[in-house]
């Protein structure tokens, strides 16, 4: 029932959709409690997963008028990858439960607009075949499992399919309590797997009498022991330029620029520590901390076209959709994620020209009112 094929009239509604928030209310009909329950959760009391919204919507622009933005240019490039517009896919575990075609649809819909899909460790499809629909346009996201010799042959796996990064997730060594999936029991349905990490050990024999499936799965896989002085380690498995994801403060994005990493302001979509800042609001004085010197990316709450200027207002180069893209992937397959890849370009575009810029580098502090 969850991952069956959208219907003529469904893709119909999609394609008149005018916004993603439209896209997201497509999506969830299509989805069953189960996966809904896991795509929709935030930790706890949801602070986090709301705040990273509201902040963006208490930011105000500050417009300028009179300028020729007849062509108006929304390209930028991430680590050398040129992109159409400055959005690309966070990585989201399970594509699976919103589509059958899961991470082959979001890789085709990421490359065919130009855009960049980062692949989750946990993706119901192995890495080979969606480095082959995402043509070039892919990066690897890594849980660093407890299991090093696993994790370092994941990680050449992701080299050989051709990712162009190594998104390291730092916010999760253990993780977050979504209670609505504890209280109704979220399990993977069966038919689905997580080939990169458990071809050889099933969900199946996952102990579920306290918690969920999935929260015993991860916490049995992830390695919680590794710190800062463990990164040259990493360093040493992979020639990709390493993103650490999950970053929150200047602290911590200091010590990824002095260990030589990108930075990618997150708080896992408001899953992991609740009441966590928002990610707009950390990433003022993380791009201060940055000055310049690594890439630095942003993802929780991009909705709007305006979001995602009022980021590279505040230093990101580039921001990231989680949900959205599930959403649009359950509304419509590869045409879904598509769609709001494409509502969002266009809404880049209209506002960067109604705010007076011609293209992504005259997007700087001076937009938004202090
Ligand atoms: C259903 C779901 C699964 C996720 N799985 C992963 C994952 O496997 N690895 C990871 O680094 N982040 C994961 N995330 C976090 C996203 O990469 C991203 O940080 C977050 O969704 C961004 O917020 P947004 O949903 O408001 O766009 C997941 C998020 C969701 C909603
Ligand atoms: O749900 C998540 O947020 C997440 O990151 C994850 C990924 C794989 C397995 C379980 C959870």
């Amino acid at each position: 029932m969850t991952t069956s094929l959208p219907t003529a009239e469904q893709l119909g509604a999609l394609q008149r959709a005018v916004n993603l928030a439209e896209i997201e209310a497509l999506g969830r009909a299509r989805l069953d409690q189960n996966a809904l329950d896991y795509y929709a959760s935030g930790a706890n009391d949801g602070h986090t997963l709301r705040a990273n919204r509201e902040d963006f919507s208490r930011l105000q622009l500050r417009p300028r008028m009179l300028v020729d933005v007849s062509g108006v240019d929304t390209r930028t490039s991430v680590l050398g990858l040129p992109l159409d517009f400055p959005v690309g896919i966070a990585p989201s575990a399970f594509h699976g439960l919103a589509h059958p075609d899961a991470e082959l649809a979001t890789a085709r819909a990421a490359a065919g607009m130009g855009s960049v899909m980062t692949l989750s460790t946990f993706s119901n499809t192995p890495i080979d075949g969606v480095g082959q629909a995402a043509a070039g346009r892919l990066w690897f996201q890594l849980y660093l499992l407890a299991d090093r010799e696993l994790s370092r042959e994941i990680i050449a796996q992701a080299e050989a399919c051709g990712a162009r990064a190594l998104v390291f997730t730092v916010d999760a060594p253990y993780l977050g309590r979504r209670e609505t999936n504890e209280r109704r029991r979220f399990a993977l349905p069966p038919h689905l797997s997580a080939p990169n990490v458990a071809s050889r050990e099933t969900l199946a024999g996952v102990e579920t009498d306290t918690g969920s499936q999935l929260t015993n799965y991860f916490q049995n896989l992830v390695d919680k022991t590794f710190t800062w002085d463990d990164l040259g380690w990493l360093r040493a498995q992979t020639h990709l330029p390493i993103v650490l994801k999950g970053i929150l403060t200047a602290e911590d994005a200091e010590l990824a620029v002095q260990h030589g990493c990108h930075v990618w302001v997150s708080n896992h979509g408001g899953r992991q520590l609740d009441t966590a800042i928002s990610s707009i609001a950390a990433l003022p004085e993380i791009a201060d901390a940055v000055a310049g010197r690594v890439e630095l990316y942003l993802d929780g709450g991009v909705t709007r076209g305006t979001d995602v200027l009022k980021a590279l207002a505040l230093g990101a180069r580039a921001v990231f959709l989680g949900r959205p893209a599930l959403w649009g992937l359950a509304a419509g397959g590869e045409a879904g994620v598509r769609r709001v890849l494409e509502l969002l370009r266009d809404e880049v575009r209209l506002a960067l020209a109604l705010s007076g810029r011609q293209n992504l580098a005259g997007v700087g502090r001076d937009l938004l009112r202090r």
